[in-house]
């Protein structure tokens, strides 16, 4: 018997014995988003899902996604997203989802935040796209991580400039943006080189991997709350840049992760707006009639991990009832949340009525 299989006897038996359950240095990384999330939907008063409705969601999604084809492809059709797989469209994804986090406003469509690119008037997310790349045709170089960092050139006028409005509205939580990037940029200058390509070679093609590094590396990519005293993780702006990556780059090159199908749906304040119009969650009456008041839920609230917690479960609850359809279908829970998120805002524009998003006005998402 080799020394090596001695040892492995010993800590096996050490292990049986004294319960020693230190961790595993060969375990695969998890970013315990999905197991959080099911420990408040099992404790949740106040949302709840509605199993009827999510295997009908389920049905109508499917077809849906089936019809349009939908697949990692349509991330690069919107006209904003850049179509180049090269760094230039890592360093924008990470620079976009530094920052891709409360656009919602109260004022009215025509007084909101917005940004006017290529002749069209852009709002919440897409007005943070539309500034970036509009940045960068005026030569500012607002995705460069040295940039962020350059006192003299990345001053807070230059980014005011970058972020201009065409209402009275300015980009919320500015100061927290500001915060962000020169925070980031300062550290990828000390742990990675000033390269976000540096960053995601640190994770070894892991996808979990990638977004455990983002929420230990970097403060404001450290998602988490405490729910019933235990903390919960939601990590949606380091799981959305590792599915943005994946998917602008079709799973290849920087976007080619063994274990993507890991990554949850991202707990926005969008989404769970979608699934509550699907039927998919309900609210209790004193929380259904806060939203309809359009009331600020504040950060860290009940009623805020109760919704995101929820809405990462629902879509995990309709990732598998698409598969007891088909159980070979491409699904995962990025493609279902990017579809959700687009099926929100077609419906938005289309005017049909939605029950309020919720309102709370944080960094996380
Ligand atoms: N769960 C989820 N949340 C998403 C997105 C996106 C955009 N992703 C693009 C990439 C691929 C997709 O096909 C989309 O085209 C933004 N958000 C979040 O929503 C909020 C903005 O909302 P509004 O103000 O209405 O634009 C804000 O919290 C933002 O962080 C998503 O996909 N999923």
């Amino acid at each position: 018997m080799s020394d090596d299989e001695v040892d492995h006897e010993l800590v096996a038996l050490l292990r049986a014995k004294f319960g020693m359950n230190g961790p595993d240095p060969n375990a695969p990384p998890e970013t315990k988003v999905l197991e959080n999330a099911e420990f408040i939907y099992d404790n949740s008063t106040d949302v709840a899902l509605d199993m009827r409705y999510t295997k009908l969601a389920a049905i109508a999604v499917h077809e849906e996604m089936q019809k349009r084809e939908y697949s990692t492809k349509a991330w690069a059709e919107h006209e904003l997203h850049p179509t180049a797989k090269d760094e230039a469209t890592v360093n924008l994804i990470f620079t976009m989802d530094l920052l891709n986090f409360s656009f919602w406003s109260d004022k009215e469509e025509s007084e909101r935040f917005t940004v006017e690119y290529k002749d069209k008037k852009w709002t919440g997310y897409w007005s943070l796209v539309a500034a970036l790349q509009r940045a960068l045709d005026e030569e500012i170089p607002i995705t460069s991580p040295e940039f962020w960092i350059d006192e003299e050139k990345c001053t807070d006028e230059v980014l005011k400039n970058v972020f201009r409005s065409e209402t009275g509205e300015e980009i919320p939580m500015f100061e927290q943006r500001v915060q962000c990037l020169r925070e980031a940029g300062m550290i990828l200058e000390d742990e990675f080189d000033s390269s976000i390509v540096t960053l995601i070679q640190g994770a070894k093609g892991s996808a979990a991997g990638l977004v455990n590094l983002l929420a230990s590396s970097f403060p404001c990519f450290n998602d988490a709350g405490t729910f019933e005293r235990k903390k919960v993780r939601f990590l949606k702006r380091a799981q959305i840049f590792v599915a943005d990556v994946w998917a602008a780059f079709e799973g290849e090159s920087y976007g080619a992760f063994n274990d993507i199908d890991k990554i949850t749906m991202f707990a926005d304040y969008r989404v769970p707006q979608m699934l509550h119009m699907l039927g998919v969650i309900s609210y209790s009456p004193p929380l259904d009639s806060k939203l309809r008041r359009k009331e600020v839920i504040d950060c860290g609230h009940s009623w805020e991990m109760q919704i995101r917690g929820c809405s990462i479960w629902a879509v995990e609850s309709l990732r598998r009832e698409i598969l007891k359809l088909q159980p070979d279908a491409k699904v995962n829970a990025i493609l279902i949340d990017f579809f959700l998120y687009d099926l929100a805002k077609e419906k938005e524009k289309a005017g049909e009525e939605a029950i309020p998003h919720h309102r709370t006005r944080s960094i996380w998402y």
